[in-house]
């Protein structure tokens, strides 16, 4: 292995301390305590752990979490009026809805339900349009610690070539606009794009957000790239359950000059990046100065 393992449960701990003491400030200069409520539809046992970490992880930082969880068969409108009080609720500063949620549920009509200054996943249509423009939003926390990532590995990331493979609203298309305003030339590839592996061996920047396990090999790498695993996929290795990103870790390592592993990567990072959205979103609710250096 040539690369450097870009360690973001690390860099996660570091910014999740920084956050602690911010709120900790805030607490005995103002009284307040940031909010964070995580809205989970249904069972899905990952969905759970994700919701139980970020509840545990909420907590140890200063802020209040509140967790709400509704039966998978619970109507939009159910839906819609819980929404309705935590936007109304001044204790809650930021809203997260788990997503995918049930088939029957119009999940677009739910985010843009979400009062936009306390959508800390940045997914509503306003805080889409102002990060598109170029005006202060809501940045999404996935491409949010990607950003982080690369920035803290790279430094500068001006004239690179950045391929992104992946499209979704949640983190291949704001990925791609972060990284277009740090002065990136970017790419979106998709499973629609021809010739794929020469595209991505084009790239300084790599983002993998695919949803494949292992897709992308070495192979596919151009000597020096930095490569950045969103991938979260859960297989089955030697009759065991392993968690494993959209990157082959090993043949990749071997070309790429820096890389995130799965799990340890962007992962950790998310979900930091959910708290300081939080600390944020609570910041400028009080017209209290924000915390530099915590979010893009
Ligand atoms: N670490 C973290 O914090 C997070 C991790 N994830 C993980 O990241 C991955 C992506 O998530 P998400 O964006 O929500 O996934 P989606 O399924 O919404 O999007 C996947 C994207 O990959 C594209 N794609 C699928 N197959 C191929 C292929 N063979 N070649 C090229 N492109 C392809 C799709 O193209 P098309 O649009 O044409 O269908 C689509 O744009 C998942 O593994 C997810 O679990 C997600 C969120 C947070
Ligand atoms: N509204 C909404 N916002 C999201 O940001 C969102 C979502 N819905 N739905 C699901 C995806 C997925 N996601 C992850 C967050 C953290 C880890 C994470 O912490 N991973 C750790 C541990 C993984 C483990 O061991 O289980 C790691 O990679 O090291 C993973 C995945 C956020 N998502
Ligand atoms: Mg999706």
């Amino acid at each position: 292995m040539v690369a450097v393992k870009i360690d973001g449960k690390a860099f996660a701990e570091t910014v999740r301390g920084d956050l602690a003491k911010h709120v900790e400030q805030l607490q005995r200069e103002h009284g307040i305590t940031p909010g964070l409520a995580v809205i989970l539809v249904g069972e899905d046992p990952a969905s759970e752990v994700y919701v139980r970490n970020k509840g545990k992880q909420t907590r140890e930082c200063g802020m209040a979490s509140f967790e709400h969880k509704l039966e998978a068969t619970s109507s939009e409108a159910e839906l819609l009026d819980l929404i309705g009080s935590l936007n109304a609720d001044p204790a809650v500063h930021g809203i997260l809805v788990q997503l995918p949620l049930p088939a029957h549920i119009d999940s677009d009509k739910i985010l843009n339900a979400i009062d936009p200054a306390k959508d800390v996943d940045g997914f509503h249509v306003s805080n889409v349009g102002l990060l598109g423009t170029g005006q202060k939003a809501m940045v999404p926390c996935t491409p949010l610690g990607c950003l982080m990532l690369l920035r803290h590995h790279h430094g500068k990331l001006d004239g690179l070539n950045a391929v992104v493979i992946g499209r979704s609203n949640i983190v291949g298309k704001p990925m791609a606009q972060l990284l277009l305003r740090d002065n990136c030339t970017v790419t979106i590839a998709h499973s629609r794009s021809r010739d794929l592996q020469n595209i991505v061996r084009s790239a300084d920047i790599v983002i993998a957000a695919v949803g494949r396990p292992e897709i992308v090999t070495g192979a596919w790498i151009k000597a020096g790239a930095t490569v950045i695993d969103v991938g979260i996929n859960r297989v089955e290795r030697d009759g065991r359950k392993k968690l494993v990103g959209d990157v082959n870790f090993e043949s990749a390592a071997e070309v790429a000059s820096a890389i995130t592993p799965v799990p340890g990567g962007v992962g950790p990072m998310t979900i930091a990046c959910l708290l300081a959205n939080t600390l944020t979103a609570c910041c400028r609710a009080r017209g209290l100065p924000e915390p530099l250096g915590l979010t893009a």
